[in-house]
């Protein structure tokens, strides 16, 4: 078992000369023009987790529906995977799955992407397309990939693990995938491929709230951007999830979480070495 001071001495700080470029660029991939709620949420948690740069990427019809709701988020549309790749060139990380269908054009986008440079957080949707074809997903991803499935979406993936408990499940889970494995819940079980397994117990049931996942997915992504390692960015990002709550509780929303940031983070970076 792991601690929290394991990945506090992983968290990405910008330095003196630091430009934004350098601290990390995260995409997040939206969902049609109905669905674009999610990947805003994460986009939002990312820059606020410390992406010097954010980027959601979105079918065209979705454009001038997430235009006018976001400031310091940039907007891409894409039409093709191809398009989609072209518009995560130089993208250090990207989020895919929230809200983006479930569809054959979201299975197709997340293969084109796991062909780039970029590292991944794969939720939602982009899990649940690879029901009835796991090797997909699981031949097209690289150890620094990140799943993040509640149980729900784990139970079709996995069907096999979860009798097995959780941890050996999420586990035997990223062994399989080769990417670190996310297994969502009261306490959120974080896998890596090398057998690395961490349990955060901080959760509240406050967060059990539409979008609290996509919040985290961007969290993650926005970690992975700044060069985290994945097992420790999934670890921290988990924990500061659930810190984010403190002091609200009752009538906590998603749309909280990234706004609760700068105080999480400021409390650690004030007692970083
Ligand atoms: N603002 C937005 O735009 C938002 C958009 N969103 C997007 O909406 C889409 C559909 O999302 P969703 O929430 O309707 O369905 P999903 O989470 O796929 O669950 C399907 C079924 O699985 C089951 N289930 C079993 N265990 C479970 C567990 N631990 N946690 C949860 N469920 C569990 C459960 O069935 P039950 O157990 O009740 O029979 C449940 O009915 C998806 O694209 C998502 O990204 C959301 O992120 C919200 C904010
Ligand atoms: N009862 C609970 N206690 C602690 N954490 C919870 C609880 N229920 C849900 N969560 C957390 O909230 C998030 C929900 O994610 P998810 O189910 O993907 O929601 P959504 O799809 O609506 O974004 C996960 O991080 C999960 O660990």
């Amino acid at each position: 078992m792991t601690t929290l001071a394991d990945w506090r001495t992983g968290l990405p700080w910008p330095e003196r000369e630091t430009h934004k470029h350098a601290r990390g660029r995260l995409g997040v991939v939206s969902g049609k023009a109905t669905q674009t709620g999610a990947a805003r949420l994460a986009a939002r948690a990312g820059l606020r987790i410390g992406a010097g740069l954010v980027r959601i990427l979105c079918p065209p019809d979705a454009a001038l529906v997430i235009a006018p709701a976001i400031e310091a988020v940039m907007l891409t549309p894409f039409s093709s995977p191809e398009g989609l790749v072209e518009g995560c060139e130089g993208m250090d990380a990207v989020v895919i799955g929230p809200a983006a269908g479930l569809t054959e054009a979201t299975q197709a986008n997340v293969r084109a992407l796991a062909m780039t440079g970029a590292a991944l957080v794969v939720d939602a949707d982009g899990l649940m397309v690879f029901e009835d074809w796991t090797e997909g997903l699981f031949e097209a991803l690289d150890r620094d990939d990140v799943l993040t499935p509640h149980e729900g979406e784990f139970e079709r993936l996995f069907p096999d693990l979860l009798g097995a408990g959780r941890e050996t499940a999420a586990a035997e889970a990223a062994a399989r995938a080769g990417a670190v494995v996310v297994l969502k819940g009261p306490e959120t079980v974080i896998a890596a491929p090398d057998g690395r397994v961490a349990v955060n117990d901080n959760g509240t049931p406050w967060l059990a709230t539409a979008g609290s996942g996509d919040v985290l997915a961007g969290m993650i992504g926005g970690l992975v951007a700044q060069r985290m390692d994945s097992f420790d960015a999934a670890r921290a990002a988990a924990w500061m999830h659930a810190e984010a709550t403190r002091g609200i509780g009752p009538g906590l929303i998603a749309e909280d979480l990234p706004d609760r940031l700068p105080a999480v983070l400021a409390a650690l970076h004030a007692t970083s070495g």
